[in-house]
Parts: C-alpha cells; structure tokens; sequence
C-alpha cells in the first residue's frame, strides 16, 4: 500500500527537493517518520533560521525548497522569513504539522487554529487540505505554484494522522506532472519594444533581483551594450543583476522618488527589467519620474505590473524578454557610458578599523567569485560603490528588509553553491536575529565565513532617526555583546579582530578553513 507519506516523498523527489529545513513539534513526527536515506533534514534551531536558510537556499539553486515548521507557533516565528521570501519571488514550499483529525475541532494544544489565515499575505497559496487523501494534491499543487511566475511561498498545513493513510491510486498520476511556464513575447511585441528602445535618444536601464534569479545578467550586459546605457540597480536590492565592474554600471538607486528621478535626470526613457516599479524606503517626495522620461516595466509578477504608479509594463519570463531585447535593438550610434567612478581604497593602519577599509580588504581578499550574503544595513551603499561582484549569484540580501535573513541564508547558499566560497557580512544587531543558526553551520559543517561588522550600534536606524528628525530615541545601541564567546558556544571557531592586518590574516585563514568560522571585527561607526 503506497501511503500519504511515501507518495509525499515521492513527489519531493521528481521535484529535485531532497532537502528539508525545519523544527520539528509532536505533529511533524509522522511526517518525518522513517526519514528516507536520500533526504537531508538540515536541523535549525528556531524557525526563523530554518525559513532563512531555505529561502537563500531557493534562491541559490532557482528551485522550490520545503521547510517544515511547528504547528502555528512555528509558523509565527517564521513570519519574518516570509515576508523576505514573498519580496523576493523566492519558491518556498512551507508546511507546517496540524493536530489530529479528531481532535481539531476541540482546539486541544498545538492547534492551528485557522491555519490557513496565519501566514497570508505573504504566501500565493495557504491551504489545508480537507482530506487525508487531497494531500498529495495539495503538495504537487503547491510545488508546481511556487515556481510558477511569479515565483513565492505557499503554505500547506497538514494534520498528523494523515501521513499514514492510503494514498488513491489515481493519485500517483501526479508523479508524472510537468507543468511549464512560457513568457517570451511574441516577435511583434518584441520589434515594437525595441523600436521604442532604438528611438530613444538617452535610454537608461534599471534592473531588479528577478534579472539574477533567472540568470538572465549576460542579456542585460548586451542590451546595455547595444544601447550604449547606463544601468542602475532597482532600490533596496536583495541581489547583484549586473556586474559592478562593467563600465556601463552606475551603482545602486537610492530608494526614494525625490533621488531616483535626481539620478535618472536627462534620460527620456527608464527600462524597468525584473524589479517593482519601485521599492523605495526612505520617503523624500518628488517627480515618479525625470521631466520627459518615459518608463517601460519588464516582469514575471502581474501584480508588480498592476500597482506600478506610472509608465508602461510587460509581464512575462524577464530572462527571455531580455534576450530577445538584445538580439532585437540596433547598436546605438551614441558613445559608450564612461566607467563610474570607483572610490579609492580606504587608508590602511586607521586606529579603529573602518567599514569601508573591511569591505576592501574582503574585497582583495575573497576569490573574485565569492557570495556575500549582507545584513549590514549601515553599509549597503559602500558595498555597491566598492565589491567586485560579476557572476550571477553574488549578493543576496533578505528583500523584505526583515533581519535574521542572512546568516541562514548564508548556509541555504553554501548548499546550493559548493563550490564558491560565502561570506555573511552581518551587523553586530542583525546578528542576534538569527544566530542560531550558527550551530547548524556548525552541525553540518557548512564553512560560511561569518563576518560581524561591531560598531556597537543600530547604524542604519541612527541614520533614519537623523533622516526623520526623530530626536532622543531610545533603544540604538547594542554594546556588549561578544560574538567569539556566542559563537564558541554553538561549536564554531570564532575570533575577535580590532585591525586591518588582524582582520586580513583571520580572513585569510577563514577562506582557506574549509569550515565554519566567524570573525567579529571591531569598526568605528560613522553616518552612512
Ligand atoms: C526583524 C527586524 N527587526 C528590526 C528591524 C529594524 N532595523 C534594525 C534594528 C536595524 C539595525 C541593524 O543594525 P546592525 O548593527 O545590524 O547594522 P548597522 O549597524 O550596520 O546598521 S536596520 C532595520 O531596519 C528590521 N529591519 N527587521
Ligand atoms: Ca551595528
């Protein structure tokens, strides 16, 4: 007899998803039960490092990855990783164990009561199947939505007894499912985009994570090319879409109306490829758009095209609608974008090391194709202006700007990328958001180099506060705190630097390590 659980399983694996992130409670036993041999359960310690750790790990590898939570509990202490995961289009299957059939309607401990409201809005799908035997459907179902564009959580919740129950016969049809998107646009649709391209007298390109996450870089290097125009990245980036080195690269977008229109000043045309239209933050009110620009959205999402407040739109496979773009424009006639300008390595020897000085030196440091999964939020903008990212792949950053995303992710991205080197670069408050998943890189060996930027503060929120003239606000400071002696406690090697050559010699020897480590750095704190 094939149950639940086996056609379950089976179902996972025509999928590719053989690894599972979770906390198990009581009501996921029996879904774990005799756990297959060819599955990984990569154990996380709190809910919010085991969504974080499948989100980074969806997407690293472009595909679904399940996480399996605790009832609503569990739920609630994900929260968090879903909204980075529903920002981010990140395919995320989320299931979480449900009481006893029998007993639901009493509402005994580890209820979900009203399961499926819990996580909304930020899943495609929540659902709880209403038969032991629809769950079978419901996971295929919710496999085949959460990749299918756009991209995005669902949540399943599924009562413990059901796993054990007989799966329909008719239902092992589900094996043999495929289910495929299309989205390229149709060739008049594509000569009459690039028309508008090639009339332009000063177009200018903004791209979004959703052009990294469907590898989509190299189409974007040729358009850019052919049209001899400037690319920004999308405000309030959660991935690198374009390589920081080339010259056509202008830098990140500030995230708000007034700056953006400032930036995007003299182009009379904006191509919007793979982000929202847009995700600004700080609010600073102004034109939507420079004097005489039009603007033209490409994206996988319906509703990222819907609710955009001004220009044109185009839903569909961004990646496709890239490269047809770039076969389609004329090579402009105008001169090639002058490189930016790159600013100059920070002084070496400065008594209190500077962020900038440690982004240079990891910089130097790091093999050119290193991953760095960031959460320091004080030094986002030195980032972009200083790191050499050029492959797909290479920045991740949780999209929703909830904290706690990267030092999981950084382990759901080593998993999926073994053979390129992950570096957390994390505030010493963001840290504490997830930090246990120190001990799961630990556990599993996964040699994340963990990089704790100590500047004693929450520095991004002293900016806001100077930014909203918010004056004597408490709780901005978070002195006191020691990485190494936390670290040594979840089993990794840990050591504390105060200077660049300190700093240099401990990265080094963490690059080479082959296994977890984590360095704290001390640097001086200074308003973005
Ligand atoms: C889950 C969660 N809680 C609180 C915040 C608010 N927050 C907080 C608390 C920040 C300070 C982070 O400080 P850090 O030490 O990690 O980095 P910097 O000192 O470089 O800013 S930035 C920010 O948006 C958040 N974004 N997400
Ligand atoms: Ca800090």
């Amino acid at each position: 007899m094939t149950t639940i659980r086996d056609l379950t399983y089976d179902l996972l694996r025509r999928h590719g998803v053989t690894t599972i992130f979770g906390n198990p409670g009581s009501n996921e036993l029996p879904f774990l039960q005799d756990f297959p041999s060819d599955f990984r359960y990569i154990l996380a310690l709190h809910e919010g490092t085991a969504i974080g750790m499948a989100d980074g790990y969806a997407q690293a590898t472009g595909r679904p990855a399940l996480v399996n939570l605790h009832s609503a509990a569990g739920t609630g202490n994900a929260m968090g990783g879903f909204a980075n995961a529903w920002n981010a289009h990140s395919p995320l299957v989320v299931t979480a164990g449900q009481q006893i059939r029998a007993m639901i309607g009493m509402e005994p401990l580890l209820t979900n009561i009203d399961a499926t409201t819990l996580p909304k809005p930020l899943v495609k799908w929540s659902y709880e199947p209403a038969r032991a035997e629809d769950v079978p459907l419901a996971m295929s179902r919710a496999l085949h939505l959460s990749a299918l564009p756009a991209p995005g959580p669902v949540y399943l919740s599924i009562p413990y007894d059901d796993w054990a129950k007989p799966a329909e016969p008719e239902s092992l049809r589900l094996l043999e499912r495929r289910v495929f998107a299309a989205g390229a646009l149709d060739p008049a649709a594509t000569a009459a985009l690039a028309a508008r391209l090639d009339r332009s007298a000063k177009p200018v390109i903004v791209l979004g994570p959703d052009v990294d996450a469907a590898r989509a870089n190299e189409h974007a290097v040729r358009l850019a090319e052919r049209l001899k125009a400037p690319v920004w990245v999308a405000p309030s980036a959660p991935r690198c879409p374009f390589p920081t080195t080339h010259p056509n690269f202008r830098g990140l977008l500030t995230a708000s109306m007034a700056d953006i229109s400032r930036l995007l000043e003299g182009h009379d045309l904006v191509l919007v490829a793979g982000a929202p239209v847009f995700r600004y933050h700080e609010y600073v009110p102004g034109p939507l758009l420079p004097p005489g620009a039009e603007l033209i959205q490409i994206t996988c999402d319906p509703d990222e095209a819907a609710r955009a407040p001004m220009g044109d739109a185009v839903v569909g496979d961004v990646g496709l609608i890239l490269a047809a773009l770039a076969d389609a424009v004329n090579e402009a006639a105008r001169a090639a974008p002058q490189p930016r300008e790159v600013p100059p390595r920070a002084a070496p020897g400065a008594a209190l090391l500077t962020a900038e000085r440690v982004l240079d030196l990891m910089d130097e440091l790091a093999p050119r194709d290193a991953i760095y999964v960031n959460e320091s939020t004080s030094t986002i903008e030195a980032m972009w202006e200083r790191m050499r990212w050029e492959k797909p792949g290479s920045y991740y950053f949780g999209a929703a700007g909830g904290l706690g995303f990267a030092m999981p992710a950084a382990i759901g991205v080593q998993l999926a990328e073994p053979d390129r080197k992950v570096i957390a670069v994390v505030g010493d408050g963001s840290a504490n958001y997830s930090v246990t998943a120190l001990w799961t890189a630990a556990q599993h060996e996964v040699p994340v180099v963990f990089v704790i930027m100590r500047n004693g503060t929450y520095g991004a929120l002293r900016w806001f506060a100077g930014m909203l003239e918010a004056e004597r606000v408490p709780g901005l400071d978070v002195p006191g705190i020691d990485f190494v002696a936390i670290a040594s406690g979840y089993g990794l090697e840990a050591v504390r630097v105060e200077t660049d050559d300190a700093f240099a010699a401990a990265f080094a020897r963490s690059l080479k390590a082959g296994r977890p480590s984590l360095i704290e750095v001390a640097t001086a704190w200074r308003t973005p």
